[in-house]
């Protein structure tokens, strides 16, 4: 089973007190920010924060990613020798353009993973699309590095990009959002949809939710900790889902002793990938069933 990555919660990096604690909200991915939520004169003591918090004890059982400022800005390099040196098992890519986006920071990070010891390849990338070029270019970008674990939206960036705002429905980033899974799912990665900025619309988020759960993404990141129970629920398979899967299975196991490929289970048809969809529910099932 692939590792879950539902829930990756931003922490802004110069927020000493959030990061001392953000591992009891639980959340799949932690994700420590040194790009926009950290302000410029703040830049420096939100990487030594983040530094120290990637080597403590609480932080070694969850999956830790890192925001980092790009190549190009005074802060990436150095952002990125604190978080290859801490020991951070994702380095997330801010704005990411273009393929050419992903080599230069994979070949930045094999430079330092070889000076400071760390195994070369040991550092995993996600890269986030967040500009109409970013989007128009998400195949080649998906495609640009064996380190990368996925590709995710941000959102805000990108409607800013395009020249619109964002709306409950979301149909201003339909588009970008089709063209993540499509690129994802083509180079056999993962799939993040952006953050939901509106912290105290509970319904809000969960119409969000369901519609990126519909449309096939893996996980969401995350600003608040209050939204990871919630997105866990939706992404959860329900009691009657789990059930049906449970049938699906027993009936295709006696289609096969009977040498049938394809079956009928209450009148609908149950062949390979409706079998395969039934496996990947009861995996699912395994880290917890709708409430
Ligand atoms: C467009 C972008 O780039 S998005 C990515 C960058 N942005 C971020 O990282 C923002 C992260 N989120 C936050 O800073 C905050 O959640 C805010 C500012 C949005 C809302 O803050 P608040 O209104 O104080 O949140 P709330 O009242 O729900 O906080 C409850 C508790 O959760 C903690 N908390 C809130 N957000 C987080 C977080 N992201 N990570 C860890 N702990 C958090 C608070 O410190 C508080 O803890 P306490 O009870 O021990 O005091
Ligand atoms: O990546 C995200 O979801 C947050 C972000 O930076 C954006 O929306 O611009
Ligand atoms: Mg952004």
């Amino acid at each position: 089973m692939s590792k879950l990555r539902r829930s990756m919660l931003f922490v802004p990096g110069a927020n000493a007190a959030m990061l001392s604690n953000t591992f009891i909200y639980k959340p799949d991915s932690i994700m420590f920010d040194l790009e926009d939520s950290v302000a410029l004169r703040e830049k420096d003591t939100a990487r030594m924060l983040v530094f120290n918090a990637l080597q403590h004890p609480f932080y070694q059982d969850i999956e830790t990613v890192v925001r980092v400022n790009p190549l190009n800005s005074e802060f990436g390099l150095k952002d990125l020798n604190a978080v290859v040196r801490g020991g951070a098992d994702v380095v997330r890519l801010a704005k990411t353009d273009s393929a050419e986006d992903v080599i230069a920071m994979e070949r930045a990070i094999i430079e330092i993973e070889k000076a400071c010891g760390r195994e070369v390849g040991s550092t995993k990338l996600l890269a986030a699309i967040e500009s109409a070029r970013g989007i128009n270019n998400a195949v080649e970008i998906a495609h640009a590095s064996e380190r990368l674990i996925g590709i995710a939206l941000g959102a805000e960036d990108y409607v800013r990009d395009i020249r619109t705002q964002r709306s409950p429905g979301g149909t201003e980033l339909l588009f970008a959002r089709c063209a993540i899974i499509q690129a994802a799912r083509a180079a056999g990665i993962m799939a993040f949809d952006t953050v939901y900025s509106d912290v105290n619309n509970e319904q809000g988020f969960l119409n969000e939710a369901e519609h990126i759960k519909q449309l096939g993404f893996d996980g969401k990141s995350l600003i608040n900790p209050r939204q990871i129970e919630l997105l866990h629920n939706v992404l959860a398979p329900s009691q009657a889902e789990v059930d049906h899967a449970n049938a699906v299975i027993e009936a295709a196991e006696e289609g096969a002793k009977q040498g049938l490929g394809v079956i009928s289970l209450n009148g609908k048809m149950v062949d390979g990938p409706i079998i395969d969809r039934a496996r990947w529910t009861l995996q699912r099932a395994q880290s917890g069933i709708k409430q």
